[in-house]
């Protein structure tokens, strides 16, 4: 089992790691053909998802929010003091994470602190990244030469919880509003937390209570990580509040299990409960790229327009100055100068590991080299290598 808690050590830069995204017309195929490589995806699915782009002009909103993020991260790391240089590094598209370390490790870069754009357990969310790293330094040759740790998932921490609590209270107030104009002021509103579906035997093996050492009923840490959030920020919104957690952005072959209810059928059957206004929270995400302005602003703004609901749509943390000084937080939780000793965590999963169990978020496809889990040896400086040379 890992120590939920792994010694401080000296970094020399952050590594901003996220999804990527394309930046035009001809990058949307490319970029599709990344992402699904291997992941048994069909090719209607893609046709599908590709309009959801071209009508954005190719472009995806993740890169200019990521954009966004590091600057908002190199002004709060300014403003403390703190002299780490942020990089950024996208899964996807450009700039790949491959060139990005071997940039980093041409300036002299020894030792990266990686900060990923997801907040929770599963293949996608978690191994997916410590593996694209791994695969990284392997094929660099920099296995040995440039170290990377990651924080830990930060599904409870207050920087990200936080800003939900502000969005949720502000959506309901929204709503409420909404439905006093149609002149039925104390009609039902329900509250949607919205997360990215997996498959059910993804979501499996994102970790078990026994495994991680913490106690929920779930079989999943995933489910389970989602539910504790949604539960900390309607305790401190409305207690009262009706709530579920509905999922979204279902791709895969249709014999193939996922995560379910869909959020719009699940906005179908509040409907027909009585339901008439809803809040929509999208809680597992960070910033409001595609998966959040297309299922959720287009398709589920629809769904209830045709249902006659009132709909509103909170933020994500995006660059809330919450969010961006937590993820400071978290990267001070980690390092000797600056070093934060306090572990916040607002759920009683938390706070997770630094370093995840071996075969936590399991890769069904074949077993790749990876940072950050017990018993890795990728990622590390071999003796010779020194720290600040
Ligand atoms: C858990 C999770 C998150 C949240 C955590 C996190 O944020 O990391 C997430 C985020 C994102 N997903 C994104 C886009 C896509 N995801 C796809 C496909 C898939 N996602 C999956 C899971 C997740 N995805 C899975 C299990 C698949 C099936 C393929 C596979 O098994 O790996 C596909 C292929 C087409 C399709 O199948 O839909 C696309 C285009 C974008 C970028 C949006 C933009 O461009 O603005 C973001 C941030
Ligand atoms: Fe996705």
């Amino acid at each position: 089992m890992s120590a939920p808690v792994s010694a401080p050590a000296e970094y020399d830069a952050i590594l901003l790691a996220s999804f990527g995204g394309p930046e035009g017309q001809d990058d949307v195929i490319p970029f599709l053909r990344n992402v699904t490589r291997g992941r048994g995806i069909p090719d209607e699915r893609l046709e599908e998802v590709s309009h959801h782009y071209r009508k954005n002009g190719g472009i995806s909103p993740i890169n200019a929010q990521n954009r966004a993020l590091k600057a908002a991260l190199e002004a709060e790391l300014a403003a403390r003091d703190i002299e780490l240089p942020v990089l950024w590094g996208n899964r996807n598209w450009d700039p790949y994470i491959p060139a990005v370390l071997q940039e980093a490790y041409d300036a002299g870069h020894r030792r990266l602190l990686m900060v990923t754009t997801s907040a929770y357990s599963s293949y996608s969310s978690c191994r997916q990244y410590r593996e694209d790293i791994g695969m990284a330094l392997t094929e660099t040759g920099l296995d040995g030469k440039l170290a990377v740790d990651k924080v830990r998932q930060y599904f409870d921490h207050p920087g990200f919880v936080e800003p939900f609590i502000e969005g949720t209270a502000a959506s309901l107030v929204k709503v409420r509003a909404l439905l006093a104009e149609a002149g039925t002021p104390e009609a039902p509103i329900h509250v949607m937390f919205a997360t990215h579906s997996i498959p059910t035997r993804d979501a499996e093996a994102s970790g078990h209570s026994e495994l991680e050492l913490r106690e929920f009923t779930e079989n999943s840490a995933y489910v389970a990580q989602h539910l504790a959030a949604a539960e900390a920020i309607m305790a401190a919104v409305d207690p009262a509040q009706e709530w579920s957690l509905v999922y979204q952005s279902r791709s895969g072959a249709p014999h193939v299990p996922w995560l379910e209810p869909d959020i719009n059928d699940a906005l179908a059957e509040r409907a027909a409960a009585g339901t008439k206004g809803v809040v929509v929270v999208p809680l597992g995400f960070v910033s409001d790229h595609m998966e959040v302005r297309w299922d959720l602003d287009t398709e589920a703004a629809e769904t209830c327009a045709e249902l006659g609901l009132a709909f509103d749509r909170s933020p994500t943390p995006g660059t809330h100055e919450k969010f961006v000084s937590g993820l400071v937080d978290l990267i001070c939780e980690r390092t000797i100068e600056n070093h934060i000793e306090e572990r916040p965590a607002m759920t009683k999963l938390g706070p997770w590991f630094d370093v995840c169990n071996p075969g936590c978020c399991a890769n069904f496809r074949g077993e790749k080299p990876v940072i950050s889990e017990v018993g890795s040896t990728v990622g590390l400086l071999s003796a010779s290598t020194k720290v600040g040379s």
